[in-house]
């Protein structure tokens, strides 16, 4: 039985009408999930106000309401707890209610514009191959040790994160590395929770649509490292230029990794091919089978970061060299034709600009590069020109296809990417909504030794047209036409 009080632990409490000695069941913050003896949090969000469906979580049998404004209507027999800020209130209650599981297990998050998923998926990896138990909370999946568990989100609200974080403390899980998105730290999912680590990867154009400024932005992603506790340690990455503006304020180790500046780790690329990289880090040399230069920035960060968490040089490189590439991220088939397919979650500017040249600095040039794109739908419009830019200068051909329109009408989304290819490359562009139609023609129009990359959606397994969701996986999809052209 958990009694009230307790649960309030640490919120800050402006009013309370009613008692906090009553004993509840669980928390909510939607209001069609309440139950007997709830605890109804109301939210502000985007779509909707919380607070507008207070009345509701009462006749669904809340007995106690948290909200940042009393209701006109004061119910007898319910407790009211008034708070400045209900989703910071609703952090701290998750994290009391499932008795503070970030105190018991280490938890290091990831946070940054593009590698998250990467870095913190090859941490679990490699801590797994240290041989302990370990948690991940990431975009593609969350993971309680072995067992998998679907992701909705990048950062999950804080009673879900709580959820898992108590189950991996119960299983026995001594690590969790968890993503932290800029939504994240600003609808306060990750407030309370304690951390021993903080890692940078870089920032670059993404979510304007929900943050007004890039400065904004920033800053949401910098207050993470600005409330880190001094026991912690913060990883940053200083060839990126907001790197060092993210350790400003924070109380946390600072440490830094770079490539091209001075840092505490650092590495070299010796070399750059299809089948991996050879680094040399601090000194030492290590063949990995991850591939480009930005994946030599996460190593980096997992090196760094192995390294602060206790484990011994020599060994980490050990299992760097053992690591496998993550889901949906620059995932490749080479078909019986020589004809390399790459399946890439790049989805913002600066990753499709990684890829591209990721592929450009290996490839020989005497083959064609055929890239299919989109963009997503409710998502930040801004990038769509620019992603089809970039694609068609750092291209030979490309297609200009559907994301996830979500509730946007395609045809638009491909117009607004359309307004982005310059004059010059308007010969290598074309256009078809369909992917699977653009997939089947890039395979068409490929020939022996040419690559074709297909980037946006990585390991996503559905496609979101007009709200509704259909099954769809790029990488299913391009290896079964390049093996019906028999290619
Ligand atoms: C823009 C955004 O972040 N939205 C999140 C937000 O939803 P919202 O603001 O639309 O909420 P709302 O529908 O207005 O409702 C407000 C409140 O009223 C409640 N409600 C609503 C209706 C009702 O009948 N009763 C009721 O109680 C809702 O439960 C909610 O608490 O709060 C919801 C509950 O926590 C989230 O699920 C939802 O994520 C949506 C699905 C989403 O797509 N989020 C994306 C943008 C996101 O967060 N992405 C980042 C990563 C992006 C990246 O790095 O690439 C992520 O961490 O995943
Ligand atoms: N360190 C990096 N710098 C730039 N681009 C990267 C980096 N790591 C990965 N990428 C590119 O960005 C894409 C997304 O990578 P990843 O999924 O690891 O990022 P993320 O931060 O988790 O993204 P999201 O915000 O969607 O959760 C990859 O498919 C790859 O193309
Ligand atoms: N976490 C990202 C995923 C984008 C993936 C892309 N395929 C799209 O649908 O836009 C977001 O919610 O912005
Ligand atoms: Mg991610």
């Amino acid at each position: 039985m958990i009694i009230l009080k307790d649960i309030l632990y640490k919120v800050a409490i402006e009013v309370v009408k009613g008692s906090t000695e009553m004993a509840v069941n669980k928390i909510e913050f939607d209001s069609r999930k309440i139950e007997e003896n709830d605890v109804f949090v109301a939210i502000r969000g985007t779509v909707s106000n919380g607070h507008d469906f207070i009345e509701k979580a009462i006749n669904l049998g809340a007995t106690v309401i948290v909200c940042d404004t009393l209701p006109d209507i004061i119910v007898t027999g319910i407790t009211y707890v008034q708070v400045k800020d209900t989703n910071s209130a609703l952090a701290f209650m998750a994290s009391n209610y499932y008795d503070n599981p970030s105190s018991k297990i280490r938890l290091v998050g990831i946070t940054g514009t593009n590698g998250k998923t990467t870095i913190a998926s090859l941490l679990y990896q490699l801590f797994k191959k240290a041989g302990y138990k370990v948690g991940l909370l990431s975009t593609v999946k969350i993971m309680v040790d072995e067992t998998e568990h679907k992701a909705t989100h990048t950062t999950p609200d804080s009673l879900t994160i709580n959820h898992y974080l108590n189950e991996m403390v119960a299983i026995g899980c001594e690590f969790c590395f968890m993503e932290v998105s800029s939504h994240g730290v600003h609808q306060k999912r990750t407030e309370g929770l304690q951390f021993e680590g903080g890692v940078f990867t870089n920032l670059s154009h993404d979510h304007l649509d929900y943050h007004p400024t890039f400065a904004e932005y920033r800053d949401v992603k910098k207050s993470f490292f600005d409330h880190l506790p001094k026991t912690a340690f913060a990883l940053t990455n200083v060839d990126d230029k907001n790197g060092s503006v993210m350790l400003q304020n924070t109380n946390a180790k600072k440490l830094t990794y770079a490539l091209k500046s001075y840092a505490d780790y650092r590495a070299q690329i010796l070399e750059n091919q299809l089948s991996g990289l050879l680094l040399k880090i601090n000194e030492n040399e290590v063949w990995v089978r991850l591939i480009g230069t930005f994946n030599a920035y996460n190593l980096l960060a997992i090196y760094g970061t192995a390294v602060q968490l206790g484990l011994e040089n020599l060994e980490v490189l050990r299992l760097l060299s053992e690591l496998e590439s993550v889901s949906g991220r620059f995932q490749f088939i080479v078909s019986n034709e020589k004809i390399t397919a790459i399946v890439d979650y790049a989805h913002t500017p600066d990753a499709l600009e990684n890829v591209l040249k990721t592929i450009n600095d290996i490839r020989t040039k005497n083959e064609q590069l055929i890239t299919v794109v989109g963009c997503g739908g409710d998502r930040d419009k801004t990038k769509r020109p620019i992603m089809a830019n970039i694609a068609t200068q750092m291209s030979d051909k490309v297609i200009i296809t559907s994301d996830n329109p979500r509730t946007e009408n395609p045809a638009t989304i491909i117009a607004e990417m359309e307004a982005g290819v310059e004059p010059q490359n308007f010969k290598k562009s074309l256009s078809i909504e369909d992917r699977k139609q653009a997939i089947k023609t890039a395979c068409q129009l490929a020939n022996t030794n040419d690559i074709i990359l297909i980037a946006g959606k990585g390991h996503e397994t559905y496609q979101e047209i007009h709200g509704v969701r259909y099954d769809f996986d790029d990488m299913k999809i391009v290896k079964e036409f390049l093996e019906q052209m028999n290619k």
